[in-house]
């Protein structure tokens, strides 16, 4: 059998797998290629369902579309060290070198101790009932992408959830909302600057409006637009994990011209306290990267500190 052909269906250069196959061999395989050599890769045919997709980001649409005053209603408070809350960019001036020009709503999704919800909109009403519902299929399916992650490695199906995350009840899911409004100078401004993730995994579902770049082997690459297609990226805490096997994707996003664009990201952090390392029975490999604390590499990271 062609496994190639049979594991990877795409139109376009980054990786999409199929996840409704029925050999979960040739899933996992995919999922590990794709993880090995892009750090990015599609899943369709996942279990989470279109209309409940369209829910998300029909409730979230609801809420970037309300006047500016309600959405302070969940602004991150000034000189908050939380990242939780409501941000807005998108007014800087589109000459303005190096900013991010969009604006950013983050609220945690899981665990419930971590779950605050003053940073989570009442307007539009069933908002936080679509976001729980969400929460719950986004788990599963990062665990079962994970598991398989973790056997690609050589290691059991938990060892990244429990090990390097610190367990499935420990580990922080974070929902970030993405609003790039229309740009009139797109080709000045980048709604994100290149940028590899700070936190482990980021789960993505786009709108309809193209706008995700990956770079690799020099060039950047668009990440084709497929309805109800999820994207995965992987970020600096797996590559550490990994001992450098799975990439922590570089990205960034473009604007458009007349259109908004939205994404909705949800971002898999270990706790601050948790020590991220090659996993340990990857220990017998020389250790690419020192052990260091995930409060420590975001300080690290944000503030523009070496790392290694
Ligand atoms: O909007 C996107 O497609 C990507 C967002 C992203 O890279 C991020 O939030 O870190
Ligand atoms: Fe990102």
């Amino acid at each position: 059998m062609d496994v190639e052909r049979d594991q990877i269906v795409s139109t376009g250069p980054i990786p999409i797998v199929d996840l409704s196959q029925t050999n979960e061999e040739l899933m996992a395989r995919a999922v590990v290629k794709a993880s090995q050599e892009w750090g990015v890769f599609q899943v369709v045919n996942h279990e989470i369902p279109e209309e409940l997709l369209r829910r998300l980001q029909k409730v979230g649409r609801q809420f970037f579309e309300l006047p500016e005053k309600e959405k302070e209603a969940v602004a991150k408070p000034a000189n908050s060290k939380d990242i939780q809350g409501y941000a807005t960019n998108s007014h800087k001036e589109d000459t303005q070198d190096g900013a991010d020009r969009s604006d950013h709503l983050f609220h945690n999704i899981s665990p419930p101790s971590w779950i605050d919800y003053r940073y989570w909109p009442k307007n539009p009403p069933h908002y936080r009932e679509v976001n729980e519902e969400y929460a719950r299929h986004v788990k599963k399916l990062v665990e079962k992408i994970l598991g398989w992650l973790s056997e690609g490695l050589g290691l059991d199906r938990e060892a990244l959830i429990k090990e390097g995350f610190g367990g499935g009840d420990t580990a922080v899911y974070t929902m970030k909302i993405n609003h790039y409004p229309p740009c009139p100078k797109p080709g000045l401004v980048l709604g994100l600057q290149p940028h590899t993730d700070i936190h482990g995994l980021t789960i993505l579902v786009p709108n309809e409006i193209p706008g995700l770049q990956v770079f690799k082997d020099d060039q950047w690459f668009d990440v084709e637009y497929k309805p109800y297609a999820i994207v995965f990226l992987i970020g600096d805490p797996i590559l550490r994990m990994s001992n450098g096997k799975y990439k922590n994707v570089l990205h960034r996003t473009t604007m458009d011209k007349e259109k908004t664009r939205m994404s909705w990201a949800v971002l898999l952090k270990p706790t601050y306290d948790k020590v991220i390392r090659p996993l340990t029975k990857l220990d017998d490999e020389a250790p690419k990267f020192k052990p260091i604390t995930y409060g420590d590499h975001v300080y690290r990271k944000v503030n523009n500190l070496p790392l290694d």
